[in-house]
């Protein structure tokens, strides 16, 4: 089987994709972030405070003629930027992309913290890390991929990403048409649980390439790409006016500064964020004061390579054994 599903930006500044997913019989459909840095599915549902719910949509499970109540079992996370979420579980039905996987676990909030109520385009995260990461007890759950995997025509996905515009995510095939030329593999560390990998190196605009293993994690459910401090200072240096302000926990920089581009290598290939995408946005709409796209790992405990440098490649997340992720130019 295969799969093929749109990733639209819920925002002019591509704070994060959505995907049309559909649960349950008959089919109800939601718009979900497919997050590789974690492994909970989770949805808006009948059972979320109607306070906490503006404008999303839910799933409501008794409503469909295959939920079944996942007896005991309840979930609850945490993510870095301090956002949360909890609730209890059903099976059903579920698909992206015309890729059906029957008896998902669904995890349907009872709780969700007030940024996700924000967000009014997200109804909830599809996670694709490694299955290690759900936080379903007393027994833990799979992901939609893991439980595709078996029937799927290639053990992959793949991540189309774009700047600004509507991208792709893939399940079970690589389509030559969304990339120019090879696709470079490097292994990836399965434990803890995220697509864990290294960096050959990094250049700033057209300085020299500096060779070094940077380890961190393929993340499209983080927006920003964060590095080690050392990479993240030699990139503003060369931008008129950066600074990095504890006011708006980052680098910001005059919104009119030329920044450089920024290169990364995955093993020995190299791909070029352009500048577009790391003047990030305004840090209010009228401000001429803007916050960039590349950001110090340092208080992380963790290197991100987020959504603006995966934008910047035609990714995939290979769950072959040993697991490896590809990058290519497209
Ligand atoms: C900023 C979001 N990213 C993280 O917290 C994160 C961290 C992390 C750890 C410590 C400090 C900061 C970040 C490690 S892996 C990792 N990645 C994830 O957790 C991926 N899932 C993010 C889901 C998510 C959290 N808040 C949202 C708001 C909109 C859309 C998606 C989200």
């Amino acid at each position: 089987d295969t799969g093929s599903a749109a990733a639209i930006p819920i925002n002019e500044v591509d704070i994060a994709y959505v995907t049309p997913v559909t649960v349950g019989t008959p089919p109800q459909t939601l718009m979900l972030d497919l997050d590789t840095g974690s492994s909970d599915l989770w949805v808006f549902s009948s059972l979320t405070p109607s306070s906490q719910i503006r404008g999303q949509e839910i799933y409501t499970p008794t409503k469909s003629s295959t939920s079944q109540l996942l007896n005991g079992h309840t979930w609850s996370i945490r993510y870095g930027d301090g956002s949360s979420s909890r609730g209890t579980v059903f099976t059903d039905n579920f698909t992206i992309g015309g890729l059906e996987v029957k008896s998902q676990a669904v995890q349907t909030a009872q709780e969700v913290s007030s940024s996700f109520t924000q967000e009014q385009s997200l109804d909830g995260l599809v996670g694709l890390g490694f299955s290690t990461l759900n936080t379903v007890r007393p027994s833990s759950q799979l992901t939609f991929f893991d439980n595709a995997r078996p029937n799927l025509d290639e053990e992959v996905f793949t991540a189309d990403l774009k700047y600004h515009a509507t991208g792709t995510y893939d399940f079970g095939f690589i389509d030559s048409k969304k990339h120019n030329g090879t696709i470079t593999y490097t292994p990836v560390q399965p434990s803890p649980g995220y697509w864990t990998h290294s960096l050959s190196g990094y250049s700033v605009g057209s300085g020299a390439f500096q060779s070094s293993q940077i380890s961190g994690i393929s993340d499209t459910g983080t927006t920003l790409l964060y590095l080690p401090t050392a990479i993240v200072t030699a990139y503003y240096r060369q931008v008129q006016g950066a600074q990095n302000s504890q006011y708006y926990g980052g680098y910001v920089f005059p919104c009119a500064s030329t920044l450089p581009t920024f290169t990364f290598g995955i093993e020995g290939a190299r791909f070029t964020i352009p500048a577009s995408y790391i003047n990030y946005t305004r840090i209010s709409p009228t401000s001429t004061t803007c916050y960039g796209g590349l950001q110090s790992s340092s208080g992380l405990g963790i290197n991100i390579f987020g959504d603006v440098a995966l934008k910047a490649a035609f990714v995939v997340f290979s769950g072959t054994n040993p697991p490896r992720i590809g990058f290519a130019p497209k």
